[in-house]
């Protein structure tokens, strides 16, 4: 057996199952090259192609309720700081699902698109299910995106900000849904089993270094919700926006909620009052951009 294979099948990126399906092919005849081939498809590119410059750069999560306030705060946060990369939440890719279907061999394919949001609003029983599959699959393609050219030459500290994560996905929206009653117990079950596979599999590609809870009452949300006016949202009643506040409080102040990833555990939690209007008072924009930029010089 090689170094290179030997240090392979030590390699803390491997899972259990690599390191099985490395043994398999090396005992079926010394196939040392497909050993390798295994081993460097099954660790995570990030583990892989990392240079120093790429695995500088932290990566922090904007949580919050629905409507607090969370993509107005990243725009401040994105104008702030060229050392910061904010990374928008795909709710356009959720309004717009493009399917083809053909009719006959001849027939010319038809495209639809619709509305998967809007969907899960108006019947969630049916499609929420759904709803957290393509919204997590579209926040994991969301962080697996690397960072910028900018951020990696910056001689600062360089940070993406996502907003909302593959975390909330599962920790604020999937398991409120599942408490309402709107995914049922195998959804559930299914839905966390994927969870988990992808999020060990992907692991330090998609592993956060922070996050900022934006935190405002359920009533402020709704008044901001209201003034929005994102026609989807015309059905959101206050008690929903209370659910997922509750849901918010367990997993990042109260920490009562059961979290599966040892990391996510014991992650440094930045909370700010969203409740200002920082949008028309430049020193209460500047005091949130100062608490912001210590903390991420502490991550
Ligand atoms: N600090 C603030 N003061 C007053 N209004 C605000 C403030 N922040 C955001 N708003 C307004 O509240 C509404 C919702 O804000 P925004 O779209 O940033 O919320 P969000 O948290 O990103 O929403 P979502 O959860 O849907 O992604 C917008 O109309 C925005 O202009
Ligand atoms: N059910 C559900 N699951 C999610 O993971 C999720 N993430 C965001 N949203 C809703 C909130 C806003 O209306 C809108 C934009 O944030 O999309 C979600 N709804």
């Amino acid at each position: 057996m090689s170094a290179l294979v030997r240090a392979a099948r030590k390699h803390p990126a491997l899972t259990p199952q690599v390191r099985r399906m490395s043994s398999y092919s090396f005992f079926q005849g010394g196939k040392t090259v497909d050993l390798q081939a295994s081993f460097l498809s099954a660790v995570p590119q990030k583990t892989r192609c990392l240079s120093g410059s790429a695995s500088r750069v932290k990566r922090v999560s904007i949580e919050g309720n629905i409507a607090v306030g969370k993509s107005t705060f990243a725009r401040l946060l994105q104008s702030a700081c060229p050392d910061w990369e904010v990374v928008a939440e795909p709710v356009s890719k959720w309004q717009n699902i493009e399917s083809k279907s053909s009719k006959g061999a001849d027939a010319p394919p038809q495209t639809t698109v619709s509305n998967l949001l809007q969907m899960m609003y108006q019947d969630p029983q049916r499609w929420s299910y759904t709803f957290q599959t393509y919204s997590c699959m579209s926040r994991l393609r969301t962080q697996l995106q690397p960072p910028p050219a900018r951020l990696l030459s910056s001689k600062g500290t360089p940070v993406q900000v996502y907003e909302r994560s593959v975390y909330s996905d599962r920790y604020i929206f999937a398991l409120n849904m599942f408490e309402l009653g709107c995914i049922n117990a195998t959804e559930w079950a299914v839905y966390q089993d994927w969870h988990s596979l992808l999020v060990e599999q992907f692991g330090h590609q998609v592993e956060l270094e922070g996050i900022i809870y934006f935190r405002a009452s359920p009533q402020k949300c709704m008044e901001r919700l209201r003034r929005r006016g994102r026609p989807e949202e015309n059905e959101v009643k206050l008690d929903y926006l209370d659910k997922l506040h509750v849901q918010h409080e367990r997993w990042l102040v109260e920490k009562s909620t059961e979290i599966n990833f040892e990391k996510l555990k014991n992650i440094p939690v930045l909370q700010l009052d969203a409740s200002v209007e920082f949008q028309s008072d430049p020193d209460v924009r500047e005091q949130l951009v100062t608490k912001v930029k210590n903390f991420f010089n502490a991550l």
